[in-house]
This record gives structure tokens, sequence and C-alpha cells, in this order.
């Protein structure tokens, strides 16, 4: 294992590193071997309130730069990610034992994006005209204040800067706190962001348990909360939210069907269907991980897929030829593997992997069932894992039906070569990221988020200004002012 450092402190506040140790120790390790990578604490209330207070103290000169002004630091802030890349994927793959094939790619290259992104739109954040006959009105657009972000460990530097970066081109400022399980890429954010010349107070991290997110999100001088994780985290965190009348950004878990209809490309709905289910060993939010496919071709999308994912090269993930890694955690390690005998138990039929790798560790082999019905656990329940389940079906109208019924609404996905019927089910889909012939692409032009249980409010793209700012109206008028008596 590279020797990545210790952070300097645990947390990152008002431009600098700050301890305090009195706080519950918070380890990381990597998941490949369970070495510890760093050792760090839990912010303690004292650590909680430091940094809302630079928030809060920054605030008001942020807001008052120009929108270009702050979008050349953002801008300066992507290419120095870019410059690091390596190094940040390197420490991004210790942490979440995500292959380095998939890091170097996926991961900090994400976040640079979407700094450059929101960073090149900073100057063009206006409020309108409205012309009223002689009077008029114009609407001021404001940012909302101090923002709070909190993190899965899933994207880890991805989260933080698809949170960061339209929250700061908007002229709020944030107190990040990264998962538990990943604190470390964060902090890098925050020092990037320094010597990019953010001003002190701007971006904050502090790290902890969930508690600490609670006391983020119930703090009377926070105006949004910005959450990524789980459903069940995410109803306490916006009912928290909804008692302080916050903004709120929902990221949250899904269980989201892919259509594969019998004229589709075979080869790429294969890739796909792959890409969606053993990326990031599954452990993505928006993975397509119920695979419905036409019966006709069945038995041979099935025999290909299996094939396919035969080859799969797991090993360490520092390895820059393996691409299928470890699970984050013991316990995430210890859920798909009950997921998977709930699969057996419930009747379906075990295609492919079912076991611990043989390799030892937290390596769940990349496991495929078919005969999938749609009241299964592997079904209807987020596993987040590398769980693929196949269900066969006839018509579209059945597909979609089927394919909608699921309290989640995150994404899905078609595959066919009739583009008429693409469309038509992209429209009848309860979901709030869609894909045509390709699957799980995340380009920040696009808006990102889920419908139903799966979230509120939208990351990425111009969409995600609307959740970061509010807009004033003036109306001006031009007189005489009339009254009735
Ligand atoms: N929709 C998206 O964009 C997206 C992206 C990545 C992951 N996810 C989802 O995240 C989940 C996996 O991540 P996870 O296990 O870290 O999720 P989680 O819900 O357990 O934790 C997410 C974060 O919330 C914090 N938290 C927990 N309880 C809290 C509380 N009461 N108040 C405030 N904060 C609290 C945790 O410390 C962590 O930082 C999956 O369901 C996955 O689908 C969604
Ligand atoms: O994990 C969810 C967000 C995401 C999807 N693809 C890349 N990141």
């Amino acid at each position: 294992m590279p020797n990545i450092k210790q952070p300097e402190a645990s947390h990152y506040i008002n431009g600098q590193y700050v301890e305090d140790n009195a706080g519950t120790e918070l380890v990381t390790r990597y998941p490949a071997t369970g070495e510890v990578v760093a050792s760090l604490y839990a912010a303690t209330n004292s650590i909680v309130d430091h940094a809302l207070t630079a928030a809060d103290a920054a605030r008001a000169s942020w807001a008052a730069m120009t929108g270009s002004e702050r979008g050349r630091i953002l801008r300066k802030a992507a290419d120095i990610i870019r410059e690091r890349n390596r190094e940040l994927s390197v420490l991004e793959t210790l942490d979440t034992g995500k292959p380095l094939q998939e890091t170097l790619v996926a991961d900090a290259a994400s976040g640079a994006d979407c700094l450059e992104y929101f960073g090149a739109i900073a100057a063009g954040l206006t409020g309108e005209h409205i012309q009223l006959g002689k009077d008029f009105a114009y609407t001021i657009r404001e940012p909302l204040g101090v923002c709070v972000g909190i993190g899965a460990w899933n994207y880890p530097i991805q989260i933080a800067c698809w949170k960061a970066a339209p929250a700061l081109a908007c002229g709020n400022t944030l107190v990040f706190k990264p998962s538990e399980m990943t604190p470390l890429s964060a902090l890098k954010l925050a020092e990037i962001l320094t010597e990019a010349g953010l001003p002190d107070g701007v971006f904050n991290v502090i790290q902890g348990y969930g508690e600490t997110g609670g006391a983020l999100v119930d703090d009377s001088r926070v105006a949004k909360v910005s959450l990524t994780g789980s459903v069940p985290t995410g109803r306490k965190v916006y009912a928290a939210a909804a008692k302080g009348m916050k903004h709120v950004t929902m990221e949250l878990g899904g269980k989201s069907p892919l259509l594969i209809f019998d004229d589709a490309s075979l080869d790429d709905a294969v890739s796909a269907a792959i890409n969606a289910n053993f990326y990031s060993s599954g452990q993505i939010c928006s993975n397509g991980t119920r695979v419905f496919v036409q019966k006709g071709i069945l038995p041979e999308f099935l025999a290909r897929v299996k094939e396919r994912t035969q080859k799969a090269i797991i090993g360490d993930p520092l390895d820059e030829a393996t691409n299928f890694g470890p699970m984050i955690s013991q316990a995430q390690f210890d859920i798909t593997l009950s997921y998977i005998q709930k699969g057996i138990d419930e009747g379906a039929t075990l295609v492919l992997g079912g076991k611990a790798h043989h390799k030892g560790g937290l390596y769940v082999e990349p496991t495929i069932f078919s005969d999938v019905t749609d009241d299964m656990s592997i079904a209807r329940e987020e596993i987040f894992g590398p769980v693929m389940s196949f269900l066969p079906f006839d018509t579209e109208e059945e597909a979609l039906r089927r394919a909608n019924d699921t309290e989640f609404g995150l994404a899905a996905g078609v595959f066919t070569s009739d583009l008429t019927r693409a469309h038509r089910v992209v429209a009848a889909f309860e979901a709030g990221t869609c894909w045509i012939n390709t699957y799980n692409l995340t380009p920040i032009e696009m808006p990102f988020g889920g419908t139903k249980a799966s979230g509120v409010g939208r990351e990425n793209a111009k969409a995600a200004i609307e959740h970061y700012s509010e807009l004033k109206s003036v109306y001006v008028g031009m007189g005489p002012v009339e009254a009735a008596f």
C-alpha cells in the first residue's frame, strides 16, 4: 500500500486544519486488506459550532463577490484537481476500495468537470426583467446562505464537488460532512480550494457519523441541506430540515429497471447491463439492477452476460489491471451476501457467483440471478452490491408496469432500435434520470436525481442553480399610486 500520509488533522475550517481529539475515533481502512489508512476524530459540538460560525462569517463577503470572481476560483480548483488526479485517485481507491482503473476516470475527474462547469456559468447567474406596462419588475438571484452537504461513501470526492460547485457558484458557503467511511478526499478538496484562492470559511469539512450530520441539519444558521445517502437517512434528514423550513436536495437510493427489447443491439445492451451492475462492485445508486429482458432473446442475452462477467479481473484495486474490487465495508459485504442467500431461498436461479471471493477480504463475486420475480427481495430492495437480477417480459406495456412498480424512482434505461418506442418508454418511466441505448452516464451538463422515494431536487447542470439560490422579486412602480379613498 502506498504511504498516503495521515491528514494534518481531522477537520478543515476557515482555511486550515483543526483537531479536537475529544471526538469519537474514526478509522478508515483499505477495504482490500483491512489495513488502516488514516485515523481521525469525529467532530465534537465545539467543532460543529466552529465550522458553522466560520461558514456564517464568510457568507456576506463571498456573496458580494461577482460571479466572475467566484467562477475563476472554481475553475482554478478544477485545474489543480486535474493536475493531481492520480494522487487523488489513489487516495479514493484506498478509502473506497474501488479499482484505480475506475477512480482515475470517474471520481476526481467528475469533480473537476463539475467545478469547471459551475465556474463557467457563475458569471451568468442573473435574475430577469419583467415589463408590466409602464411599470416593471425584476428578480434578483440570491444565495441561500450557509449550506450543509452530507455525503455517502461510494463517490466521496465526486459527491463533495457535486454539492460544493453549485453552492459556491451561487454565493453560498458550505460545511461538508463526508461519510464516516471515506473521510479523506474532501479534506484534499478543501486544501485545493484554498490553494485556488477560495476565501477562508467558504468551504469547510468536518468529520463524523450520523449524529454530526444531524447536529448540522438542526442548526438554525443553516439554510439548506443536501444529502446523498440511503432512503431511511433521507427520510430523517428531510423531516429534520422541514422543522427549520430549510431547502433540501435529497439524492437517495434506487432499484432501477433496465429494459432490453428484442430489437436491441445485444453487444451494447450486454455491456450496459455489466456496467449497470458491476462497476464499483455494484455500489452505485443509479444501477440498473432489475434487468428486464424480452423473452425471445433472454437465453442468448444471459449467456453473453455470463461469459463476459467471468472475465472480470478481481484483485488489488491499486493494480490498474483490476476491474472489480471489494465491498467498502464488512457491513456492506454482509448485506450483499445476505441478499444473495435471500435470492436463493426465494427461488431465483443462481447463474454465476453468489459467494465471497476465494481471495478473502471483503470481495463478493459478481453475481447473476435469473428467473427473478417481481416480489422477490432481490427485485424490490436496494442491495448496493454486485447482484444482477434477470426478469423476463413479453410486452412493452407489461415491462413498463413492472418497471414502475417500486417505491424508488432514481433511474431507468431502455435498449431498443425502435426510436419511437425508446421515447415512448422513457416518457412512461417513473424515474428522474433515464438513458436510451446506454446506461449510467452522468455528465455534469445533465441534471441528475430521482423521483418518488429516491429524492428531491437535482444535482448538476443549470437545474442545480435553482436548488442553491432563490429569487427576490422587485416591483417598480412608475406612478401614480392610486387609492380607493
Ligand atoms: N442518489 C444519489 O445521487 C446517490 C449517490 C450515492 C449514493 N446514494 C445512496 O447512498 C446509500 C449508500 O450510502 P451510505 O450507506 O453512506 O448512506 P447512509 O444513508 O447510511 O449515510 C449517508 C450519510 O448520511 C449521514 N447520516 C446518517 N444518519 C444521519 C442523520 N440522522 N442525520 C444526518 N446525517 C446522517 C452518514 O453519516 C453519511 O454521511 C445508498 O442507498 C445509495 O443509493 C445515492
Ligand atoms: O452513485 C450515484 C451517483 C453516480 C452515478 N454514476 C456516477 N455517480
